[in-house]
């Protein structure tokens, strides 16, 4: 369990990117953050590995302030993925999968499986890219294994910053399914923002929208749907919602 409790930063130029907010994403939850751009999105998600600190306010992670915990120890427990995928081009993509599972001391023969099975999760077939380079991958492929990165060293969290928006939208579609499938199987708890409101509806088991360094709602996604707050929140659904299909708390088959 994450929680935020009225969390402020205030940028040393002195803008006041958030404002107080509080926040909880629970155990095996999706939660997206989404909203304008500028509305404190990525500074709310990279507090939470410590890549930004807050001006006041505290991050508990099951309890735990984060601020006594070690960044360097704190980022090897939660797994990230952003847009630039940030591969290192000098390593296989055995080696930058197994990167931190390394690190962490695990026996080679555990990572070398940890690999394999986790390239066939995110659909690449491990006999053909293990021992290739990054830039013998398209763009789409080397995010998935952003992914198989993030979840090498079976992080309980993981950050995802707008990871498949470079993507073609069928290759997203696939990734976006395969998130889905290991959030439900897997329960992992995973914060990930995205400017999509289509995307987030499909994706979240709970859905943030923030404006100007605040939450203004959150909800499971057909509750926001059903019930925008205030207009900023029913403009900025638009009508995404008009002809999707309950799916449980998600939406889905858009038309
Ligand atoms: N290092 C910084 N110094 C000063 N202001 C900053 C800094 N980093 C971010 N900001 C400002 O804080 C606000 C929130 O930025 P943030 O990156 O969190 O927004 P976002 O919602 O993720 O935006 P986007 O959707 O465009 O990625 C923005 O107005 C941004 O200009």
């Amino acid at each position: 369990m994450i929680t935020f409790e009225n969390v402020r930063k205030v940028y040393p130029d002195g803008f006041e990117a958030l404002k107080g907010i509080h926040m909880t994403v629970a155990k095996g939850e999706l939660v997206t953050l989404i909203g304008p751009s500028g509305c404190g999105k990525t500074t709310t998600m990279k507090m939470v590995n410590r890549l930004i600190e807050p001006t006041e306010g505290k991050i508990l992670i099951n309890g735990e302030d984060i601020a006594h915990k070690n960044p360097v120890e704190l980022r090897r427990e939660i797994g990230y993925v952003i847009q630039q995928i940030g591969l290192l081009p000098h390593m296989t993509i055995s080696k930058n999968v197994s990167l931190i599972p390394k690190l962490k001391g695990w026996a080679k023969e555990k990572y070398q499986k940890r690999v394999d099975e986790l390239l066939d999760l995110v659909g690449l077939d491990p006999t053909v890219y293990r021992d290739r380079y990054p830039a013998e991958l398209s763009g789409g492929q080397q995010q998935r294994v952003g992914v198989a990165r993030a979840l090498a060293a079976e992080p309980p969290i993981i950050l995802m910053d707008e990871p498949f928006s470079a993507l073609d939208p069928i290759t997203r579609e696939q990734l976006q399914d395969e998130l889905i499938r290991l959030q439900q199987e897997i329960q992992k708890t995973i914060v990930f923002v995205t400017h999509d409101i289509r995307e987030a509806l499909k994706i979240s088991t709970k859905i943030a929208i923030m404006k100007d360094g605040e939450i203004v709602q959150t909800g499971e996604p057909n509750q926001i749907v059903k019930e925008p707050k205030n207009e900023f929140v029913k403009s900025f659904i638009g009508d995404e919602h008009s002809g999707s299909v309950c799916d449980g708390s998600r939406m889905s088959s858009y038309k």
